[in-house]
Order: C-alpha cells, then sequence, then structure tokens
C-alpha cells in the first residue's frame, strides 16, 4: 500500500490487516477447490464420492474466509470514518477562525463529508481486492508450475509482458489529478456563488455574469474530461481487451498443442492449464479496480490532510487567567496569510476596564480586523495584545470567549427555536430569565406576536426572521450571558426608524458596566464614547474623546462636517 494511504489507515492498520490475511487465506481455498475439481475430473468414471465432504468443508471455509474478511475492511472503513470526521471536526475547531472562514464552510463540509465517505469506498473495497491482485496470480502459479514447469514458465512469461503494459496503459491513463481537482473544486465554487447569491444575481445581472462563470467552468471541467477520455480511451480498451481469457487461451492452444505433440504434458494437464490460466488473467481485473480505487481516494486523502496539518491556534504555556479586564495592543501588526501588506501597522493603544471605546474609520481600514484580532480568530504577526495583563496567547481560548459578548451585524442564528437561540450556549437557564432578556432586548413584544412564541422555528441560519430582529435576539443572548467584555458592530441599516431606536436603547442598556468596544458606523452614536478610534490604512490617526477630537483633530472635524451636511441634505 502506499505510504499515503497506510499512513491514512494507520488507526484501522490491524483490523485491515486481518482482512487481507483472511481474504488471502479464501483466495488460497479458492484455488485448493478448484485443483481439486479439476483432479476429480480424471475420474469421472468413478467420482470419489469421499472427498465431496472435504470439498463441501473447503467450500464453507471459502466463504466464511471471504465474508469475514468482507467484514472486517467494512468495519474498518466505517471505523476510520468516524475517527476522521472526529479529528477534522476538532481540528477545525482548533484552526484561526478567521482561516475557517477564509476556506469556507462549503470547501470543509466537502473534506468532512464527500473526501471521509470517498476514503470510506477505498478502505472498504481494497483489501480483498488486494489479496485477489496480488495473491491469486501467485497461487495460480505455483499450481501451474507444480503441474509442469516448461508451460508454466511460458504463460509465467506470456502474463508477466501482458503486466508490463497493464503498467503502462494505466500510469498513461492517469488523469492529470491537480487539474482535475481545480477545475471539479471551480465548478463547485461557483455553483455555490449561484445558489448563495441568487437574491443578488437576480436584481443585478440577471443571472447572466454568475451563470456566465458556471458554465464557463463547467466547459473548463468538461474540457480536462474530454482530454482524459481522448487520452485513455484507446489504452483502457486495449487493456481491457488484452486481459480477456481468449489471448491466453489461444496462446496456451497453440504452445500447448506443440508441447503435447513433444509429448511432454498429457491431454489432462493442458486441459488443467486452460481452466486455471482463463482464471489467472480474470485476477488483472481487481487489479485495475483497486488502481482506480488508489487514484480515486489519493486526491481525496491529500485533501482530508490539508486540513490535518494546518498551523492551530497555539496556545503559550503556562496558562493563565487575566486579572481584571483592561485591553492592551501593544506594537501589534497584522498581516493576513499569503499578503505582503500588512493590514495593522504597529498599533499601540489601551482599553480601559469598563469604558466605551468606539473604533470609526473608512471602509476597508481594519476595524474588524482589529476585533478578529481581540478575539483571535486570527494571531497577531507581530507584538501581542494583553487582557487584564496576560498576553491573550496565554489565555485559554475557551476562558477568552467566556467572557466575551459579541454582536455582530450579521449574526448567525441555529435552526431551533427563539429561546433555544437566546440561550445557546448556556446551562441552567430558565424560561423567566429568557423572557427577562428578550424584554431588555426590545424583543419580547415581536416574539409574543408569533403564534408559537418563544418556540417558534427561526429557520435556517434564522431566516424566517428579519436583520433587526436577529440582531436583538443575539443582543437578547448578551443580556443572559452578561460577560465583563462586549464588542459590537454597530448596524449600519435598518428597515425603519422604529426597529432602529429599539436597538439603540438595547444597545445602550447591553454596555452598561462593561468594557465595551464599537465598530461605530453612525457618528451619532460614538459622541458618549470614552475613547474614539480613528483608523485609516491600519493606523490609528486620532485617538481621544468626542470632545477631545474635534479639537485637536482635523480629519475628526472633517469627518463631522461631511457628517453635518449629509444630515441636512437629508433633512
Ligand atoms: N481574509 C482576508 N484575507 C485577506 N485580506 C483581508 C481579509 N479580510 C480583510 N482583508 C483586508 O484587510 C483590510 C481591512 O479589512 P477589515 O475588514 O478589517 O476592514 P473594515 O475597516 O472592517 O472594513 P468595513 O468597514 O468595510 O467592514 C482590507 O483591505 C481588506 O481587504
Amino acid at each position: 500500500m502506499e505510504n499515503l494511504h497506510s499512513q491514512i489507515c494507520q488507526p484501522v492498520a490491524n483490523r485491515l490487516r486481518l482482512s487481507m490475511w483472511l481474504a488471502t487465506l479464501a483466495q488460497g481455498l479458492k484455488l485448493v477447490i478448484w485443483i481439486q475439481i479439476i483432479v476429480s475430473a480424471q475420474y469421472l468414471n468413478g467420482f470419489p464420492f469421499a472427498s465431496i465432504g472435504g470439498l463441501f468443508f473447503l467450500t464453507v471455509l471459502y466463504y466464511t474466509c471471504k465474508i469475514k474478511a468482507h467484514d472486517q475492511s467494512h468495519y474498518a472503513a466505517f471505523a476510520l470514518e468516524q475517527i476522521l470526521r472526529q479529528e477534522l471536526a476538532d481540528k477545525m475547531a482548533k484552526l484561526p477562525l478567521g482561516k475557517v472562514r477564509e476556506i469556507g464552510s462549503g470547501a470543509l463540509a466537502k473534506v468532512l463529508f464527500d473526501d471521509v465517505r470517498e476514503l470510506h469506498a477505498f478502505v472498504a473495497d481494497a483489501p480483498p481486492l488486494r489479496a485477489e491482485a496480488y495473491s491469486t496470480p501467485v497461487f495460480v502459479l505455483v499450481a501451474l508450475f507444480w503441474l509442469d514447469w516448461h508451460l508454466a514458465l511460458s504463460v509465467f512469461v506470456f502474463v508477466a509482458l501482458l503486466f508490463v503494459i497493464l503498467q503502462r496503459l494505466l500510469s498513461r491513463s492517469q488523469l492529470s489529478r491537480r487539474e482535475y481537482a481545480a477545475a471539479m473544486a471551480q465548478v463547485n465554487s461557483t455553483i455555490v456563488e449561484y445558489v448563495q447569491g441568487m437574491s443578488a444575481i437576480r436584481t443585478f445581472d440577471a443571472g447572466q455574469s454568475s451563470y456566465g462563470r458556471f458554465t464557463q467552468a463547467l466547459a473548463r471541467f468538461n474540457a480536462v474530461m474530454f482530454d482524459w477520455i481522448a487520452k485513455v480511451g484507446f489504452p483502457t480498451r486495449f487493456a481491457r481487451t488484452l486481459f480477456t481469457p481468449m489471448p491466453i487461451m489461444l496462446f496456451l492452444i497453440l504452445i500447448g498443442t506443440y508441447f503435447h505433440r513433444l509429448e511432454w504434458i498429457s491431454t489432462f494437464t493442458l486441459f488443467a492449464f486452460l481452466v486455471l490460466a482463463a482464471g489467472l488473467i480474470e485476477t488483472m481485473h481487481p487489479y485495475m479496480s483497486l488502481f482506480q480505487l488508489l487514484e480515486k481516494s489519493r486526491a481525496a486523502i491529500e485533501r482530508i490532510n490539508e486540513i490535518k496539518t494546518m498551523e492551530i491556534l497555539t496556545a503559550l504555556l503556562p496558562s493563565e487567567k487575566p486579572k481584571n479586564y483592561r485591553i492592551a495592543f501593544n506594537n501589534v501588526s497584522f498581516r493576513y496569510d499569503g499578503q505582503s501588506q500588512t493590514v495593522i501597522n504597529r498599533q499601540n493603544f489601551v482599553i480601559p476596564e469598563g469604558s466605551f471605546t468606539a473604533v470609526i474609520g473608512s471602509s476597508g481600514s481594519g476595524k474588524t480586523t482589529l476585533i478578529n484580532l481581540l478575539l483571535r480568530f486570527w494571531d497577531v504577526t507581530e507584538g501581542e495584545i494583553t487582557l487584564g495583563g496576560v498576553n491573550i496567547k496565554r489565555i485559554e481560548q475557551a476562558e477568552l470567549m467566556s467572557l466575551c459578548s459579541v454582536v455582530f451585524q450579521d449574526n448567525f442564528l441555529f435552526s431551533c427555536s427563539i429561546a433555544e437561540n437566546i440561550a445557546y450556549g448556556l446551562d441552567n437557564v430558565n424560561d423567566a430569565q429568557i423572557i427577562e432578556a428578550a424584554k431588555q432586548a426590545r424583543i419580547h413584544d415581536f416574539i409574543m406576536t408569533l403564534a408559537d412564541g418563544y418556540q417558534t422555528k427561526v429557520g435556517e441560519r434564522g431566516q424566517l426572521l428579519s436583520g433587526g430582529q436577529k440582531q436583538r435576539i443575539t443582543i437578547a443572548r448578551a443580556f443572559l450571558q452578561n460577560r465583563p467584555i462586549l464588542i459590537l458592530d454597530e448596524p449600519t441599516a435598518f428597515s425603519d426608524a422604529k426597529n432602529e431606536t429599539d436597538l439603540m436603547q438595547a444597545f445602550h442598556q447591553l454596555m452598561k458596566n462593561k468594557t465595551v468596544i464599537m465598530i461605530a458606523h453612525r457618528l451619532s452614536s460614538i459622541r458618549r464614547a470614552d475613547q474614539i478610534l480613528y483608523l485609516e490604512r491600519g493606523n490609528i490617526i486620532a485617538r481621544g474623546s468626542h470632545e477631545e477630537l474635534m479639537t485637536t483633530s482635523g480629519d475628526y472635524q472633517k469627518l463631522w462636517a461631511e457628517y453635518r451636511r449629509a444630515q441636512q441634505w437629508t433633512m
């Protein structure tokens, strides 16, 4: 077995070995049964009934071994499937969250489901096939040499020749895996984009450009496949023709009758050779299937290994608990994987415990990145972030998360009830507490208008609710969590003024007595901030309270002047 395959099958190696041995034993028994039948053919006039018992026993043993081999390899396949899914899921939990988002949920799900399933087929089917492909030719050749070494040697040379031809043909037919994988991945991603972005697609381009990208990807995939078929069509058909019993039978009849005339072999030996050699050639078919299984599973294993070997978030030891909730960025720089430019450049600032810090800046200035670094969705490239004087890399991930409540603009809800979504991840929460949190988040009245109230299912990703409603459910969860650090991404747009006022009131109540960092999109909501960080191109260009910045920062004054002009224009 190839290194790649044996490495990934390591956890179930013992079962697979057992399956191989049982399958090999079954092949040996099959051959013994054949030989016994052929030998019995010599006694057609007086069939040895005594040996029927033995034959029956061998047949039962043969089927028992074959079935047990099959069972073992299938158990191994199921066990490995479970082990790998568990391992990959554990690994994903330790990867930087930014990395998980970058790879995309579609691609990760494909590895967890499709690739692991692909491997199942290989693990379940390969051991019996391998036993058949490798042991049967050896057994049959031993039997042929035992019958007559002259003819056996000729058959051996003939089959070896065929084998070399088969190897050549199969290696020529290897589909350029990288090309195939790239073409397939492009088809998948364009399908996902086409389906997920359906609303934007219909609004903006009636599906033309996105559909165009999809058809282009499909055309490329077809071109790769056609090219492959053109390359392998003839070799495959030729291999199939060579590995039928006919060529070896013809060879045996020619050379066998010659040997028979020389009186080197008896008629019986020639007959035995014809039967056994036909079987020998059939054993090349499992070899071809095995080759295809190996090829198909190789790409899956490569993708699984890619995730298994990804760098995880490492914790610096010994782990420590923060002593307070003062946050400090010390000389922090950050560059996304594979990018040459840093998006945060050597930044230093402090967020005092219990204060409200607003982060402002134009689109792409690095506001979200700053928050992602604090939550360890990514790790800083240089410098350190401390919480309560402790480098966040020394704080266990679960501990860090248990100190922060996060409310994003686009909030993910789970496809369960509203009550379950509010209490998500929290133990020992009763209905009264859930209702109280919903009231504080100004969402209780809306929930009561629903026929099933708090038991209403929100649909996949919360699609049955509006953006504002989803956000208020997340705010209710944050009220219930009551964690000392609150990270908010202020909503930019909601449908009506009432909804927006409700939301802002809920936000302000939630912020009380907490260390708050808010990405602010509206200047009106930052006036009461203790500190405003004005970020541009990864640098804080101004820092201070509203009053301070209005006197010290020309950029900040300009921002307000523009904001006021826009307000007057709106009015
Ligand atoms: N996963 C990523 N890989 C590479 N570059 C990224 C990635 N995410 C963001 N960037 C880049 O980093 C820079 C900062 O992005 P960030 O999302 O932090 O900006 P932002 O200020 O939050 O913007 P917005 O207000 O539009 O949300 C941008 O130039 C963006 O293109």
